[in-house]
């Protein structure tokens, strides 16, 4: 089948300025597609390109097959749910939510019974004869997509739809999100700065900085196997630990040699990764370095580490350490008895880590 949204060589000028640089993108039908990077990389701009609120400069965009690069915003089949929400504050949600289809001139019963069932996926039933401004935000961002959902598009297009919410509404918002996309099985694109966002809802991310794509693939393929420095350090809170050292290798594999503050590096033998360059960046993620045995590891190296700073976090403790000249952050268990100024066994699964080149900043295994 082909895909929903076909993206290909897509750029975008304003004036001389190349916002958008050679963007390629493919999502199927069902595909949660989330833009993320930070402020200013041109996700919105891509997502306005999407939904032909501005035209493209170079390259081609096809919706459910059709090549939309020229089609109005109205008739690309689409439907987007705004920050803003942009209601119409003197309309009541009922006529809010029906507004799109009467100007379409879908017939009055059609318009209730869409109306009917929009409300009752999104739980608004009772909120029918308010108007916008007697609704809390969460509320108003119901209101904003069931007037998405009644079109019935073949994509749905999101610009950070919670990003006015609080910081509890958005947790719950974002799970209704994720419900309503696993309950309608449609085609969503969707906006945001928030890695977590990011990678609780996508089926598949984009990552992007300075309008040019820094990787596609998996929530999981973007965590585990981060293409550059840029996503590593980007995607994952606490991030990524990336930390300058040698590596060696030879018959028993690559020596990794880390510097300490106050003693001799540490080694670590990676018996998987060969062929590394002398200079290299170790990333490591804050929960592939434990206490030894507290996790099953695929390739466990132990060392001793001088612990600097204790964060407890509630469910796990945070311990900060200098490595390499930088702190380094190990997720242990709450219960750890690492204390600051003395030294820590620490095991580093060097089964899940990522090597990068200092210099391009590519990811090297
Ligand atoms: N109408 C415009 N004219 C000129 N430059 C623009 C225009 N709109 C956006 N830009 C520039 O394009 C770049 C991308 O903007 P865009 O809004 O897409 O970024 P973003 O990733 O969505 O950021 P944010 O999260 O802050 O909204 C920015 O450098 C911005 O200044």
């Amino acid at each position: 089948m082909a895909p929903i949204l076909d993206i290909k060589n897509l750029t975008k000028n304003y004036g001389s300025v190349e916002i958008l640089k050679d963007i390629n993108v493919a999502i199927d039908q069902g595909d949660f597609l989330v833009l993320v990077g930070p402020s200013g990389c041109g996700k919105s701009t891509l997502l306005n390109c999407i939904a032909g609120l501005e035209p493209i400069s170079g390259g081609s965009l096809h919706i459910g097959g059709q090549d939309m690069t020229d089609v109005s915003p109205k008739d690309r089949d689409i439907a987007m749910v705004f920050q803003s929400y942009a209601l119409y504050p003197t309309m009541s949600v009922a006529k809010n939510i029906t507004f799109g289809m009467k100007v379409r001139g879908v017939d009055a019963a059609t318009q209730a019974s869409k109306l009917a069932t929009v409300a009752k996926q999104l739980q608004i039933e009772k909120l029918l004869d308010r108007r916008p401004g007697q609704l809390s935000g969460g509320q108003r961002q119901r209101v904003a997509m069931g007037r998405a959902l009644v079109r019935d598009p073949k994509l749905f297009l999101f610009d950070e739809p919670l990003s006015n919410l609080d910081a509890k509404l958005r947790v719950e918002m974002r799970t209704e999100i994720k419900e309503l996309h696993q309950r309608l099985g449609a085609s969503m694109v969707y906006v945001t700065h928030d890695q977590i966002e990011a990678m609780t809802l996508a089926t598949k991310i984009v990552v992007m900085k300075g309008g040019v794509i820094q990787q596609v693939g998996t929530p999981s393929e973007i965590y585990n196997r981060p293409a550059n420095l840029f996503v590593a350090d980007f995607m994952g809170n606490p991030a990524m630990n990336l930390i300058p050292a040698k590596a060696r290798s030879d018959a028993a594999g690559t020596r990794i040699e880390i510097a300490r503050r106050d003693s001799a590096p540490i080694v670590l033998t990676d018996s998987q990764n060969r062929n590394l360059p002398e200079d290299v960046v170790l990333g490591v993620r804050p929960e592939d370095i434990a206490e030894p045995g507290a996790r099953a590891a695929a390739n466990a190296q132990e060392a001793d580490c001088l612990v600097d700073i204790v964060e407890p976090a509630g469910a796990d403790t945070y311990v900060v350490m200098q490595l390499g000249g930088k702190h380094v952050t190990a997720r242990l268990h709450a219960e750890t008895d690492a204390t600051p100024g003395k030294a820590q066994r620490l095991a580093f699964d060097l089964g899940k880590v990522s090597y990068f080149a200092p210099d391009t900043g590519q990811r090297l295994n």
